[in-house]
């Protein structure tokens, strides 16, 4: 294994919104590395609390409906439920994230949980990157609404949000301004 060039992927990844995403996203096989890697984050218990739903082709229409229909509801005019539905459309592929957190666990609490669930879309992420993919991991409160959820939540699991995936159509700008002395301390 080259340690360096593993490292370099993972100081590299960015997160790019639709609007810079274009075709092509990730292949079958391609999303089942990807989600090969999201299995590789730590779980206590090996509880696996998530999921992953793919949102590809004509799905998409599906979504940007659900999207249109929840801007509508907030009350949001044409170009606001336009940009909804965009949010749907512009991506070659978008991933819904699924949480199931076991709130009685005896051994694991949900914090650990949610810690696994975020390892997890962090590893799905990093793949994605690492196969040339760009993407963004995307919620707001269209997540929570509960015609929205349910649609991919069965239940006692939580929609996390969705992940868009393509190909980036540009580099990210801008240095990153998170210092690593801030997150680490010696004790
Ligand atoms: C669970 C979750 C939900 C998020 N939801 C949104 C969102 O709705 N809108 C948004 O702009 N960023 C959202 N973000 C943040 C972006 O995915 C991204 O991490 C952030 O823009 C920083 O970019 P970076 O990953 O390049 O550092 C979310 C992140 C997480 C982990």
């Amino acid at each position: 294994m080259n340690t360096s060039a593993a490292l370099d992927t993972l100081l590299s990844r960015y997160s790019l919104g639709v609007k810079h995403l274009t075709e092509p996203g990730p292949d079958a096989a391609q999303l089942q590395q990807m989600v090969a890697t999201a299995l590789r984050a730590p779980d206590h218990a090996e509880l696996v609390p998530f999921r992953f739903v793919v949102v590809q082709g004509e799905a998409r229409t599906r979504l940007a409906d659900l999207f249109a229909e929840h801007a509508q509801h907030k009350g949001k005019g044409a170009e606001g439920v336009a940009i909804e539905r965009e949010r749907a459309l512009r991506a070659p592929l978008t991933v819904a994230v699924l949480a199931r957190i076991d709130l009685g666990h005896p051994l694991v609490p949900a914090h650990e949980q949610w810690m696994c669930v975020g390892g997890a879309v962090t590893n799905f992420l990093n793949a994605a990157h690492a196969m040339g993919f760009a993407g963004k991991m995307l919620s707001g409160d269209k997540a929570r609404a509960p015609h929205i959820a349910q649609a991919f939540a069965e239940p006692g699991e939580t929609l996390v949000g969705w992940v868009a995936l393509g190909t980036p159509t540009r580099t990210p700008h801008g240095e990153v301004r998170k210092d690593a002395a801030q997150a680490l301390r010696f004790w």
